[in-house]
């Protein structure tokens, strides 16, 4: 692009810097000034960062360069920022990609979107370690567009781990995590909020948009080192690449449509216009929690990863979670203890028991349903092969060996198959125990160590840890709290007895 371009297209009006009352100001008095630069070198070329400067023969780069000076040394009496820049400050601003590094980037980010799976991502036998410690031992599950998947499993099963691996925050040692393109959006929400205290509402939601406040706030600088950098024509054909370079940025994220995307979402998360200018410290963990999703979902992501997000929430608004995440049709997991959530969202269910998933059609009840039917079908189908595998001892040892080796030879051949290849696992059940804890003690606390135990509450299983040490004390259930919903709360807090 030459030189007048460049100038024409920093045309100061342009939209993507509108919301900064002092930008504003500059860019009016800057406006007649850049022009006019434009105009006089009409006939001047400057190409990027290779120096290659034509000039026609009317034109005198001194007499101009001393022209626009002066024009822009006004600018800068108005602006006293850009005299402060220096020469580190102004070289920090360049970025390493060139625009048509940009331009190739963002063209192999839209193509290169081969895939096996058309939407969503998939798990193939997935595995993980930490040291030596095997949590997922072969995990393999889908969720498409237009699902809803509930991950369940004993504390301590992988779920989070799972998260971890499609958000891309862990590696697994062995499978394959296939997204249905590789630039996919995934966002994840933790029960833990993250929200600034100290900022506004309305500053909260635009945080949301890191990269393009980014770039707003380096176009601004560049402005800036542009009015200073007058005397330097060099400086200034890569100050207006640069500034090239971060327009493209600015229309490829849509920076225009940011303030008009947050106006849009804040009454759908129940916020008035009023609501803007207040704290988020001034809200409620819940609020907050909306605030949270909010910016989760002002990021249009392709897959939305939620961690327990029920934890710390009243009833009220867990319901109010239930109804805004089952209007939303960006396919989702969920991990959560809370059966009746899962039940009102979930159109699947994948488990995940001693390493391996397993995947279940439906919701919640219907999963506790099917898992019901599924192990007692797998123990009927394990009991019959275990009578056949009797069976077929017995039928060795009578045949022995001499004249009915062929057939014993063959019996054992078939006794082989039945022990590894075609083997029914026995489905696993675990046993549960209660275990409620005393009353505090004149510590404030207690500790419970619990040797080869497996316990939980009705059909929530909260530990399948041997030789696991508990400390308890009233007033501090953080620990806890990861696993349970309020209500259990009162029956932990109401005594003791080990069943
Ligand atoms: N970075 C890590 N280093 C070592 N061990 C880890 C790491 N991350 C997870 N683990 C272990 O892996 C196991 C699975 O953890 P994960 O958090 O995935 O389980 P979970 O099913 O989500 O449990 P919960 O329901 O308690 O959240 C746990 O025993 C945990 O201690």
């Amino acid at each position: 692009m030459d030189f007048t371009t460049k100038l024409h297209r920093l045309d100061l009006g342009s939209s993507f810097l509108s919301g900064s009352v002092v930008l504003d100001a500059r860019k009016a008095a800057l406006r007649p000034c850049l022009r006019a630069a434009s105009n006089r070198i009409a006939t001047q070329t400057i190409r990027g960062n290779t120096n290659i400067i034509k000039t026609s023969k009317f034109f005198d780069p001194e007499k101009e360069k001393s022209k626009i000076a002066a024009r822009l040394s006004a600018v800068a009496v108005e602006t006293p920022v850009a005299e402060t820049m220096t020469k580190e400050d102004i070289e920090s601003l360049f970025s390493n990609s060139s625009v048509h590094e940009f331009d190739n980037k963002r063209v192999n980010k839209q193509t290169n979107g081969a895939s096996s799976v058309s939407s969503g991502v998939k798990l193939e036998n997935v595995s993980k370690s930490y040291k030596g410690a095997t949590v997922l031992k072969d995990v393999s599950w889908e969720v498409k567009k237009g699902e809803k998947v509930g991950l369940v499993g004993v504390n301590g099963a992988g779920k989070t781990t799972q998260l971890r691996i499609i958000a891309g925050h862990e590696e697994p040692d062995s499978g394959n995590v296939i997204k249905a393109k590789p630039n996919m959006k995934i966002s994840f929400l933790s029960q833990e909020f993250e929200v600034c205290l100290s900022r506004t509402v309305r500053e909260e939601f635009m945080s949301a948009f890191k990269d393009e406040m980014e770039i707003s706030t380096k176009m601004e600088k560049v402005q800036k080192a542009l009015e200073s950098s007058i005397n330097d024509l060099e400086l200034m054909g890569r100050l207006l690449d640069e500034f090239d370079l971060l327009q493209r940025r600015a229309q490829a994220v849509d920076l225009d449509q940011l303030d008009a995307k947050i106006s849009k979402l804040m009454p759908e998360l129940g916020f008035s216009p009023e609501d803007s200018h207040r704290l988020v410290a001034s809200f409620s963990s819940g609020w907050q929690m909306r605030m949270s999703l909010g910016k989760i979902l002002l990021q249009d992501p392709d897959l939305l990863l939620l961690d327990e997000p029920t934890n710390h929430l009243d009833l009220d608004t867990i319901e109010w979670l239930e109804g805004y995440l089952k209007k939303q049709e960006v396919p989702m997991v969920i991990i959560s203890h809370d059966r009746a959530f899962l039940d009102q969202l979930c159109t699947k269910i994948v488990e995940t028991d001693m390493g391996v998933s397993r995947t279940f059609e439906g919701n919640y009840s219907q999963y506790v349903v099917s898992k019901d039917a599924w192990i007692e079908a797998q123990y009927a189908a394990w009991e019959k092969q275990q009578k056949e595998i009797e069976h077929t001892k017995d039928l060795i040892s009578r045949l022995g060996a001499g004249a009915n080796s062929g057939r014993a030879s063959s019996a054992e051949k078939k006794l082989e198959k039945l022990q590894e290849e075609d083997l029914v696992e026995k489905p696993f059940q675990r046993k549960q125990i209660k275990i409620r804890f005393p009353e505090r003690g004149r510590s404030g606390r207690f500790v419970v160590a619990i040797k080869n135990l497996e316990f939980g509450f009705e059909d929530k299983m909260l530990f399948n840890r041997a030789n696991l040490t508990i400390e308890k004390g009233r007033e501090n259930c953080h620990y806890w709290s990861k696993w349970m919903r309020k209500e259990y709360f009162a029956e932990i807090d109401n005594g003791f007895r080990k069943a």
